[in-house]
C-alpha cells in the first residue's frame, strides 16, 4: 500500500478490458490528471491476468502516488499490493474484508439507496460507488438509473464519499457534484473517447474546486458524441 495524503480521488477511472482490449493508454492519461483513482476491473480474465494487469497498473501508477483499487478481488488486491477493494453484492461483505485487510485498506462497496449506504457505513467502508446514475451500456442487468435525486438522497444518508457511476461524462460532473457526490467513476467516458487525455483533463477541470461551479467543457467526451 502506498501512504498517500492527498484528499480522497474525485475521478475513478476503470479499466476497459472487453474484447481484448490494452487499458493502459487510458490509465496513463487517468494518472496524468493527478487527481485519479484506477480501479483495475477485468471480468474476462483469468485471476493471473488480473494480478498482472493490477502489478503493471501499480508500476504506473506508483510514482505518481495514484491509487489504485482492485474490483470485487480483495485477495488480489492484497497479492498485488493495491491500494483496496470495489465490493458488489456478490461480493465479500465489508465487514470481512475489513477483518481480513491492514488499517488503511481502502474499501468501496456498491451502494444503490439510503439502507445500503447506511449499512456500507456501519461495516466500515472507506466510499461509496453508487449507479448506475445514467443509462450505460457497459453493464447489463442494472436496475433503472438513480439520477442526480438519486445521489442527492443517498449522500444525504452518509458521510461517506459518494462516488457515481454510469453514463458519466464531463458535462454530466456538474449535477452529480451539486447532488452532493464527491466524485465520479467512468468507463467509457475514457476507453471509447478518440482523445482520452482530453477528456481525462476535462474530467478534472469539472471536478476540481467546490462543487456548483459551472466550467466550460470544451471537447466532445461522450462516446456518441466521439463516434457522430
Ligand atoms: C466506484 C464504483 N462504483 C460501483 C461499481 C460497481 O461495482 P459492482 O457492483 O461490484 O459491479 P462490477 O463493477 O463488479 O460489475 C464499481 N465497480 N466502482
Ligand atoms: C460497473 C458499473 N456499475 C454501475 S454502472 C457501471 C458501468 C459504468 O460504465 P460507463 O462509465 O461506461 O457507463
Ligand atoms: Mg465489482
Amino acid at each position: 500500500m502506498t501512504q498517500n495524503h492527498r484528499p480522497f480521488p474525485r475521478l475513478h477511472v476503470l479499466t476497459d478490458t472487453r474484447d481484448g482490449r490494452d487499458p493502459l493508454p487510458e490509465v496513463r492519461c487517468a494518472i496524468s490528471t493527478g487527481m485519479a483513482a484506477i480501479q483495475v476491473r477485468a471480468k474476462d480474465r483469468t485471476d493471473r491476468e488480473v494480478f498482472a494487469l493490477t502489478t503493471a497498473v501499480l508500476e504506473l501508477a506508483r510514482p505518481a502516488g495514484t491509487l489504485v483499487l482492485v474490483d470485487d478481488r480483495v485477495d488480489i488486491a492484497l497479492a498485488a499490493g493495491a491500494d483496496g477493494v470495489h465490493l458488489g453484492a456478490n461480493d465479500l461483505p465489508v465487514a470481512a474484508v475489513r477483518r481480513l485487510t491492514p488499517n488503511g485498506f481502502i474499501v468501496g462497496a456498491t451502494v444503490r439507496n439510503p439502507e445500503m449506504a447506511r449499512a456500507a457505513e456501519a461495516d466500515g467502508a472507506t466510499y461509496l460507488g453508487a449507479g448506475p446514475v445514467h443509462p450505460t451500456a457497459t453493464k447489463l442487468g442494472l436496475p433503472d438509473p438513480l439520477g442526480p435525486h438519486g445521489i442527492a438522497a443517498l449522500t444525504a444518508a452518509t458521510a461517506l464519499p459518494v462516488i457515481a457511476i454510469g453514463g458519466v461524462t464531463p458535462q454530466r460532473v456538474s449535477d452529480l457534484r451539486a447532488a452532493g457526490a464527491h466524485g465520479v467513476a467512468v468507463v467509457t467516458a475514457l476507453s471509447a473517447a478518440a482523445d482520452p487525455a482530453a477528456v481525462a483533463t476535462a474530467l478534472a477541470a469539472a471536478l476540481d474546486g467546490p462543487p456548483g461551479q459551472r466550467r466550460p467543457v470544451p471537447v466532445a467526451q461522450h462516446r456518441d458524441e466521439v463516434r457522430a
